[in-house]
C-alpha cells in the first residue's frame, strides 16, 4: 500500500477535523500507545525519561508514559506547562495512575538525564515555529550531548516538518514514530538522518480525511511491480521495445554507452546508440552508429522509422537543445537527461516525456540555488513539472517523481550509487520501460525503484566501490525481486 506524505498544515487540518468530531482524544491515545510500543520494541530495558512540551506532541508523551507504566517500565516525566486541552487531560490521566510530573527546565533535565536509559522526545511536533526559543535550544543540546537511546514523537524536536534541512540544535533520534503520514523532514536530506528509523503509525481516522490532504505518496514494491510489463510467449525483440540513445560527444562517450547498457538490462529488445563520436561497444548486443551531423541525420532517422522510445542528452554536448527540440516534435516516448535539461526547453514537454534532473540541473532549470531544491524536493519537483510538462524525476536519495497532479517518492538505494554514470544508466532504463509500453509516470515510478533496488544488490557486493555498470548487471535480478513482492510466498 502507498504510504501518504503530509505537510504539517495538512496534518493540522486533519487534527482540526478530529477535534470538531470529538475524535482527537482517541487519536492521541493511539499515537501515544504507538510510541510506547516502539520504545518497548526497540529499547526494552532501562528507565524511560519522557519530555513533554506544551502542545499536543507533549500530550502524546503523557499517553505514552501511561502505556509504558502498564508495560512495567520505570517512567519519569518532565513537562512544560500544558497549553493544549488534551495535553492537560492526559497529564491528569497520567497522574491518576500514580504518575509524577516534574517541571521541565534545564536544571531538572541535567539532574534527570544521568538516571535514564531511554529518552522520549515529545517537546515539539508539527506545531513548531522556528527559530527555537533559547531555553528549548539549550535543553535540546543537553539531550543530544547525553547520547541516550532516543525515540522522537512525530518528528525530532527542532526540525521543521516541511523542510529537509536540520537546523542546530535539533534532536538526533534513533527512532521516530510519526502519525498518519510521513513528513518531508523524515524522508529527505540531513533532517531525515536526525529521525533514525521512522515508524509510521497510521491512526484510525476516516481514510478520506487523510486522502484529501496527501501531498505525495510512497509506493511499496508490490505497487511498483504491478506497473512492470508482462510478456506473452510470442514476444520477440521487435515487440520488447526498440530504443534509441542519442548522446556521446568527444570526451563523454561513456555516458551514451552506459545508457545503452541500462536499456538492454531493463529488457529493451533492440538498443541503438546514435552519436557524433565513437561510442565504445561495451557489450556486443548494443548497436552503435556514428554520424557526422545531427541536422542531417535526425530527418533521415525519422524517415527510416521511429523507435518505441528515445533517451537523449547523456554526454550529448553543445547541440543537445536543438536535438531535443527535434526529438520532442516526434511526439514519442522520450527521456531527457543531462545536456538536454536546459531552460530553453521549458514548456516543450509532452505527456510521453520524462525529464531526469539532479538537484544541480534542477536549480539551473528553475534559475535558483541548489540549496533551494534540496531543502524542499517535493515543491521543487512540482515546480519543475509545471515548467517542463510531462513527468519529472528529480533525482536524489530519495528521488521524487512528479506528473500532472501527482507526486511520488521513491524508496531504497545505496550510498555507493553516488558515482559517475548512475544517471546515464537510469536514463537508458527509463527509455526501456517507456519502450515496453509504460506511461511516463509509470516508467518514472517503476524505473527509479528498479534502479534503487539494483543499487542495493550491487552495493552488497561492491560497497562504496560500486560503479554504474554493476547496477545495470543487477537490473534483471532487481526486476525479479520486485515481481516477487507481488506474491512473496512464491519468490
Ligand atoms: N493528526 C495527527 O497527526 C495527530 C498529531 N498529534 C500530535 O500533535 C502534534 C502537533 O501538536 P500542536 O499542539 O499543534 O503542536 P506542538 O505540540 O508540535 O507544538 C506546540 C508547542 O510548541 C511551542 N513552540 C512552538 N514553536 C516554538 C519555538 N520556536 N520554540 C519553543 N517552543 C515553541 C508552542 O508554544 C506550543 O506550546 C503532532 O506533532 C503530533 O505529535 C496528536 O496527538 C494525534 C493526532
Amino acid at each position: 500500500m502507498s504510504k501518504p506524505i503530509l505537510s504539517p498544515e495538512g496534518a493540522r487540518r486533519v487534527d482540526a477535523r478530529l477535534e470538531r468530531a470529538g475524535l482527537l482524544d482517541l487519536a492521541m491515545e493511539e499515537a501515544g500507545r504507538a510510541v510506547a510500543d516502539a520504545v518497548q520494541a526497540s529499547f526494552p530495558a532501562g528507565e524511560v525519561l519522557l519530555l513533554a512540551g506544551g502542545g499536543a506532541n507533549g500530550g502524546d508523551a503523557f499517553v505514552a508514559a501511561r502505556h509504558l507504566l502498564t508495560l512495567g517500565r520505570v517512567v519519569r516525566v518532565l513537562a512544560l506547562p500544558s497549553k493544549h486541552a488534551l495535553t492537560r487531560l492526559n497529564r491528569g490521566r497520567w497522574r491518576a495512575v500514580g504518575g509524577e510530573v516534574r517541571p521541565l527546565n534545564p536544571a531538572a533535565l541535567r539532574r534527570a538525564l544521568p538516571l535514564a536509559g531511554v529518552l522520549v522526545d515529545g517537546l515539539l511536533g508539527t506545531g513548531f515555529v522556528p527559530p527555537l526559543r533559547p531555553e528549548m535550544a539549550e535543553m535540546i543540546e543537553m539531550v543530544n550531548q547525553a547520547g541516550l537511546s532516543t525515540v522522537s514523537i512525530d518528528l525530532p524536536s527542532g526540525l521543521d516538518a516541511s523542510c529537509a534541512e536540520a537546523p542546530e540544535p535539533s534532536v538526533r533520534g534513533d527512532v521516530t514514530v510519526t502519525f498518519m503520514g510521513f513528513k518531508t523532514a523524515l524522508l529527505f536530506g540531513e533532517a531525515a538522518t536526525r529521525a533514525g528509523q521512522v515508524i509510521l503509525a497510521p491512526l484510525r481516522v476516516p481514510p478520506d480525511w487523510v486522502q484529501e490532504e496527501i501531498l505525495a505518496t510512497r509506493p511499496d514494491d508490490s505497487e511498483v511491480a504491478a506497473l512492470l510489463p508482462v510478456r506473452t510467449a510470442g514476444a520477440h525483440k521487435g515487440t520488447a521495445g526498440r530504443v534509441w540513445i542519442l548522446g556521446g560527444h568527444p570526451g563523454t562517450v561513456g555516458a551514451a554507452a552506459l545508457a545503452g547498457l541500462g536499456a538492454l538490462r531493463a529488457g529493451a529488445g533492440l538498443v541503438t546508440v546514435h552519436s557524433l563520436a565513437g561510442v565504445p561497444l561495451i557489450t556486443p548486443e548494443l548497436m552503435v552508429r556514428r554520424h557526422t551531423n545531427w541536422d542531417r541525420v535526425l530527418p533521415e532517422l525519422r524517415a527510416a522509422g521511429l523507435p518505441d522510445a528515445v533517451a537523449l542528452g547523456m554526454g550529448l554536448g553543445p547541440q543537445a537543445v536543438e536535438v531535443a527540440r527535434e526529438v520532442l516534435s516526434w511526439d514519442i516516448p522520450t527521456v531527457l537527461d543531462a545536456d538536454a535539461l536546459h531552460p530553453e526547453l521549458a514548456g516543450h514537454g509532452h505527456p510521453q516525456c520524462l525529464w531526469t534532473p539532479h538537484p544541480g540541473e534542477a536549480a539551473r532549470l528553475l534559475g535558483v540555488q541548489t540549496a533551494e531544491i534540496t531543502r524542499d524536493p517535493l515543491a521543487a519537483a512540482r515546480r519543475l513539472q509545471e515548467l517542463l510538462g510531462g513527468t519529472v524525476v528529480l533525482k536524489g536519495g530519495p528521488s521524487v517523481i512528479a506528473s500532472e497532479g501527482n507526486l511520488s517518492v521513491s524508496r531504497g538505494g545505496h550510498p555507493g550509487m553516488a558515482s559517475a554514470g548512475m544517471g546515464d544508466t537510469l536514463s537508458g532504463l527509463l527509455a526501456a520501460l517507456l519502450g515496453q509500453g509504460l506511461s511516463a509516470e509509470g516508467a518514472g515510478v517503476a524505473g527509479v525503484r528498479l534502479h534503487a533496488r539494483a543499487g542495493e544488490r550491487a552495493g552488497r557486493a561492491h560497497g562504496y566501490g560500486l560503479i554504474a555498470s554493476d547496477v545495470s548487471e543487477e537490473l534483471g535480478a532487481a526486476w525479479l525481486d520486485l515481481i516477487g513482492s507481488l506474491n512473496p510466498s512464491q519468490s
